[in-house]
């Protein structure tokens, strides 16, 4: 019914997968240059999706067009909070009181301010590794430390190492966890006795937890969304935060939703946060979750496929990779370890050799050494060029360090 093999032009958008990759991969201005055109590169980095956003949400933002003013706006009416609560508990069997919802423009921003309120200045954030790394760049921008707990990683499949994080979290002084639940970049999808093991050590230890669960929508097929909250329906020193954003491709949107249990949290919030919203936002994201189902659902489809289009392809021509299927999000996980025998910079191989940008390597805080990140949520051709290109550059650069080899061979 949805056609995700669609190839839209994003040029002129101002589009950060499109514009914005030198600054924010290469950490450089315009002095970088590839011997590829900026529109001839396969854009498998930042984590939006190559797919139109459903028509619901578009023909709801031309009706608030239609509406002609667009001042001042924030969610007074209670039907977003109906369509997103009525989301949650047909899609998660979780719900939360209408006062605990507050809006934010992306849940990066939430994270800054929520680390600024909850955190005092001596105090650390504690996340697991590899981690998104706007988790760390929250507890870095107020002067928190931030404490990192590396997952342990059994040949591609990643589990918690319980002893490490509780006696991290037996630090008096670490006050805060940000989980990411399901988890960027390894894809899993924690269990509820994961949840619970979790939670249990921050209670104990008397920590806050922010369960950033923006992915929590885009799982395989067949797999299970816990809210960290349902875990623990009685401890208030947890946030929740969600978004249509990664669920529909609306990132540009800028509305999340956050879930503040805690009222004096939450009043915080409401003293310091800037309280209002973009109306075309607002009226996008009540459609997604009022009729955006029968699109997600076909998604997840075309992404499974994708992913198992992935496996099969790196099996068949990249057979020393490590990569499991995600359990969640639409970002494939990649250990490329057999084909770069020293830490290369692999996006910057991959940009120049390959005409692919991608994410990986050091880009996710730690304990992420020769990873690569590959963003699927694309139409299955340009998936298979970018898998092509990798592949190829990869073989290159293997048999031309064969031919040297032998070369030395000879003249020794
Ligand atoms: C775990 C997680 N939290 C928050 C965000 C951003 O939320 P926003 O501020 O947009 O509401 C992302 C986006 N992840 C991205 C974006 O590009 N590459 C990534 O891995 C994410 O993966």
């Amino acid at each position: 019914m949805y056609n995700f093999d669609e190839m839209i032009d994003r040029s002129n958008t101002n589009a950060m997968s499109t514009d914005g990759f030198r600054d924010y991969i290469f950490g450089t201005n315009d002095s970088i240059t590839f011997p590829y055109k900026d529109e001839e590169f396969i854009r498998m980095w930042v984590a939006d999706m190559d797919f139109a956003t459903p028509q619901v949400i578009i023909d709801a933002i031309k009706e608030r067009l239609d509406k002609k003013i667009f001042g001042y706006t924030r969610i007074f009416s209670d039907s977003y909070y109906h369509a997103f609560v009525n989301w949650c508990m047909k899609r998660y069997g979780w719900s939360f009181d209408r006062n605990h919802l507050v809006m934010s423009n992306g849940i990066i921003p939430a994270l800054y301010e929520l680390v600024d309120y909850i955190c005092k200045p001596d105090e650390k954030v504690i996340f697991l590794t590899p981690s998104y790394a706007y988790f760390k760049y929250a507890a870095d921008f107020h002067g928190r430390e931030s404490v990192c707990t590396d997952l342990i990683n059994d040949n591609g499949h990643y589990r918690i190492d319980f002893d490490d994080f509780e006696r991290k979290a037996a630090d008096e002084k670490t006050t805060l966890l940000i989980l990411c639940n399901p988890h960027n970049p390894t894809g899993r999808v924690w269990t509820e006795e994961e949840l619970r093991r979790l939670g249990d050590i921050c209670i104990k230890n008397d920590l806050w937890m922010i369960s950033d669960e923006i992915h929590c929508d885009l799982l395989r097929v067949g797999k299970k969304h816990i809210p960290l909250a349902k875990v623990f329906p009685k401890y208030d020193k947890l946030i929740t935060c969600m978004a249509p954003s990664k669920t529909f491709n609306t990132a540009g949107l800028m509305l999340s939703n956050i879930i503040i249990p805690n009222n004096k949290l939450r009043e915080i919030w409401l003293s310091r946060h800037y309280n209002f919203d973009n109306p075309l936002s607002v009226a996008g994201a009540q459609a997604a979750y009022e009729k955006g189902e029968p699109w997600l659902e076909e998604l997840r489809v075309y992404l499974d496929d994708n992913f198992i289009f992935t496996r099969d392809y790196l099996a068949e021509n990249l057979p020393n990779v490590v990569f499991e299927i995600s359990e969640a999000t639409y970002l494939a996980w990649i250990n490329v370890r057999a084909y770069f025998n020293e830490v290369e910079n692999l996006p910057l191989f991959f940009a120049h050799k390959a005409g692919v940008l991608l994410e990986g390597g050091d880009m996710f805080v730690q304990n992420s050494d020769s990873y690569i990140r590959l963003n699927l949520a694309c139409p299955k051709s340009v998936l298979a060029e970018g898998l092509k290109r990798i592949c190829d550059a990869i073989n290159t650069k293997q048999e031309t360090a064969e031919l040297e080899t032998h070369q030395a061979t000879e003249i020794s």
